[in-house]
């Protein structure tokens, strides 16, 4: 699982300017990736951030400007596409609409002139792999949008790569079909234990289906870790509002030691126990908090062994969202936090109404803070 499928070295892309008038653009910037041998690794951000333009580079349709390319160890810079040990699946599919199912899929076999046994019997294999034994005859018109998205994945399965790379391969398919396939998709992968590369733009996507996740933001990896890590420990302010739902604290620190400080947070004096004592004394520092961390109370409830702190507020909105209750709460320094309270038999329909005085509480580890 450790041996290194692809490695991205300090790889940059610029895109010359169309006119003088115009800068050239840095599509992506000094981006260094190692993805391990049967790994599912996502690249994920917003629009444009360079996704697409890295996995072009590892599948060889783009030159890197600098940098270096390796898969399986061997340097690629050079190499085209057809040589590399790698298959791309597209968002569009790219399915020939003249050639049947079965013929699609023998493409690329026929080009390198496999048998036409052996193609015949791979061609059989991945069809029933994707679960379409039946349909090699038909033409890919007729067959629907998931259908299409199982022939595009099936014509590059039966070529073997080591490495399968993903362009947002489910995003033409509606959110149903779409949460299916994630999981037939996951489950292919873990069988076949082939390397995928995937990009998404789907932050939930990206965490139920990867081993890890490269997150990227204007042509930069800000953060790579597993889906844990990525939601519970992010390291950056992007990166914590880009993956669902956060809270920002912002603090000053009073006085620093190796294993407490005292901070005015959101307008109140608390302890925070930190990991490493990376602050002094008059520092600012902002702490991102999930909405789920949070916990609302009538009054500072009693110690119970945990680490917490409290801060007082009072409720501005609550919104009933079937499985939880979402809070708005105005803090003592005038900053909002959302608290979502789990509607389970603890939590009473309607117990914090607003204009109510209530605390707020949180496990001091779920305080992250945040560089930058
Ligand atoms: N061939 C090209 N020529 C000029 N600029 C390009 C080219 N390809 C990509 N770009 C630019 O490079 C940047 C990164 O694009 P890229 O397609 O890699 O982003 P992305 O993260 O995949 O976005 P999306 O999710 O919208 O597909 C964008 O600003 C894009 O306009």
């Amino acid at each position: 699982m450790n041996e290194i499928a692809v490695e991205l070295r300090n790889v940059s892309k610029v895109f010359p300017a169309d006119t003088k008038a115009d800068e050239d653009l840095a599509a992506i910037q000094n981006v260094s990736l190692q993805i391990r041998h049967g790994e599912f690794f996502t690249l994920l951000g917003p629009s444009g951030c360079g996704k697409t333009t890295t996995l072009r580079i590892i599948a060889g349709f783009e030159t890197p400007t600098s940098g270096d390319v390796f898969i399986k160890g061997k340097q690629m810079n050079d190499c085209p596409p057809h040589h590399r040990p790698v298959n791309t699946v597209f968002q569009n599919y790219a399915l020939f609409p003249h050639l049947n199912v079965a013929q699609n899929i023998a493409f690329g076999l026929e080009m390198k002139h496999t048998s036409k046994a052996e193609i015949a019997e791979r061609t059989q294999r991945v069809l029933k792999l994707v679960q379409l034994p039946d349909l090699g005859a038909r033409k890919p018109n007729q067959l629907s949008g998931g259908q299409q998205q199982r022939v595009a994945l099936a014509r590059a399965l039966v070529n073997e790569p080591a490495v399968l790379l993903l362009d947002e391969p489910l995003g033409a398919l509606d959110l149903k079909l779409r949460k299916e396939m994630q999981i037939e998709l996951k489950h292919l992968q873990t069988k076949l234990n082939i390397t995928f590369i995937y990009v998404t733009h789907d932050q939930e996507e990206a965490l139920t289906m990867s081993d890890r996740i490269a997150v990227m933001n204007n042509g930069q990896v800000l953060q790579v870790d597993s889906p844990i890590n990525i939601y519970e420990r992010p390291t950056s302010r992007f990166v914590a509002e880009f993956i669902g739902k956060t809270n920002f604290l912002s603090g000053r620190v009073l006085a620093g030691s190796s294993r407490e400080t005292s901070m005015v947070l959101a307008g109140e004096t608390v302890d925070v126990p930190l990991q490493e004592s990376q602050w002094m004394g008059g520092d600012s520092v902002t702490l991102a908090v999930r909405p789920e961390k949070l916990q609302l109370h009538h009054d500072v409830p009693a110690p119970n062994g945990y680490r917490k702190i409290a801060l007082h507020g009072q409720v501005r909105e609550a919104v009933y969202a079937g499985t939880d209750t979402h809070y708005v709460v105005v803090l003592q320094s005038g900053e909002e936090v959302t608290v979502h309270m789990r509607n389970t038999f603890n939590h009473n329909l309607g117990e914090f109404a607003p204009g109510e005085a209530v605390v707020v509480t949180c496990p001091t580890e779920a305080l992250r803070p945040l560089a930058g």
